[in-house]
């Protein structure tokens, strides 16, 4: 095979703000993106390209939640099962586009992916993962006492809805994510960190009510299939030290031991860049070599060694 990659690319990163966050605004950030990464498969990369749901889940569930008087409610697996489909149709199409208008003759799969996480997993009794809407502070704790929502603030950004969040055991669909890019054919999977399921002792599984982080599915899957490269698509160009602060400092080379120092020194807010950085620190202490933190127009230059934050062994 060519040189595999494993590219995940944010939830957040497809709706700019609160008045960004209706299907052609997505379809227009998705396309934006996609039309990097059609770059980077013309350019001889074999690509999987995991994403994010954060907003998107919690969107479906509240509308579920607001239309009770009426409808069913639908459980927070099935939440994760529709963001894979709607994202993974989003992507498709942008990427079949792009192939279409460079004249590259590729297919695409968007994979309904299931992911294994432990029952006994701590992450159930402590809901970590923002999802949904950002709040004013008033309206989350309206609604932490309304509806018995668990709500933080999110790395400087406002209030959000959190939910169980439990770590990614197994990709139940890497072997066919794996055939597909043997094939040639260009994968979309493990969508929303993959649907969490659990596994009873006769091997079946089961639906769970988590959302399971992107970053840590992709950098699981992406040592699973024996991926040459992670690479993370979010809002930044690069990640930084004293972020946000008037010393803050962008980090082009990182080594694996400075990644934990940083991490361990606070420079990573909670439930946004921490997950990257101990995705990328999960990548390369199982084998990966090479993780990358980068935005999506910067995805070519960052892969030119120009740009991006890259962590390495
Ligand atoms: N140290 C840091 N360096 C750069 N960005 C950071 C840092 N800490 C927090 N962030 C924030 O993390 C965001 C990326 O996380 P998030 O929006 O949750 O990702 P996603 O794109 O996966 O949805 C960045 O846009 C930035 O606002
Ligand atoms: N599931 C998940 O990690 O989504 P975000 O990347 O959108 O937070």
């Amino acid at each position: 095979m060519e040189r595999v990659a494993v590219v995940a690319v944010g939830g957040n990163s497809l709706i700019k703000d609160e008045s960004h966050r209706a299907m052609p605004y997505q379809e227009e950030a998705a396309a934006e993106t996609m039309r990097h990464i059609a770059e980077m498969i013309s350019g001889g990369w074999e690509v999987v390209i995991t994403h994010g749901n954060g907003p998107q889940v919690g969107y479906l569930l509240r509308r579920s939640e607001l239309s009770r008087h009426e409808l069913h409610e639908i459980p927070l697996d099935y939440c994760g099962a529709d963001t894979q489909g709607a994202t993974g149709y989003m992507f498709k199409k942008a990427l079949h586009n792009e192939f279409a208008l460079r004249g590259i003759d590729k297919q695409v799969a968007a994979i309904v992916t299931q992911t294994v996480v432990d029952r006994d997993d701590p992450a159930f009794e402590n809901p970590t993962k923002p999802v949904g809407s950002f709040m004013d502070e008033k309206t989350a704790k309206e609604r932490a006492e309304k509806e018995g929502w668990t709500v933080v603030e999110d790395a400087g950004r406002g209030w959000r809805r959190v939910v169980p969040s439990p770590a990614p055991v197994r990709i139940v669909e890497a072997p066919v994510i794996e055939a597909l890019l043997k094939a040639g054919i260009v994968v979309v999977g493990a969508g929303g960190g993959g649907i969490p399921v659990v596994e009873d002792e006769r091997g079946l599984l089961h639906g769970v009510a988590a959302v399971i982080d992107k970053d840590h599915s992709s950098a699981l899957l992406a040592n699973t299939i024996g991926a040459d490269l992670f690479l993370i698509s979010t809002a930044v160009e690069r990640v930084a030290l004293n972020f946000g602060k008037p010393d803050e400092r962008p980090l082009s080379k990182v080594t694996l031991e400075e990644a934990r120092r940083y991490r361990k020194e606070g420079h990573f807010a909670k439930g946004s860049m921490e997950p990257k950085i101990s995705a990328a620190i999960s990548f390369l202490e199982r084998g990966g070599r090479e993780a990358i933190i980068t935005s999506p127009e910067n995805i070519p230059s960052a892969l030119a060694g120009e740009t991006g934050t890259h962590i390495v062994p």
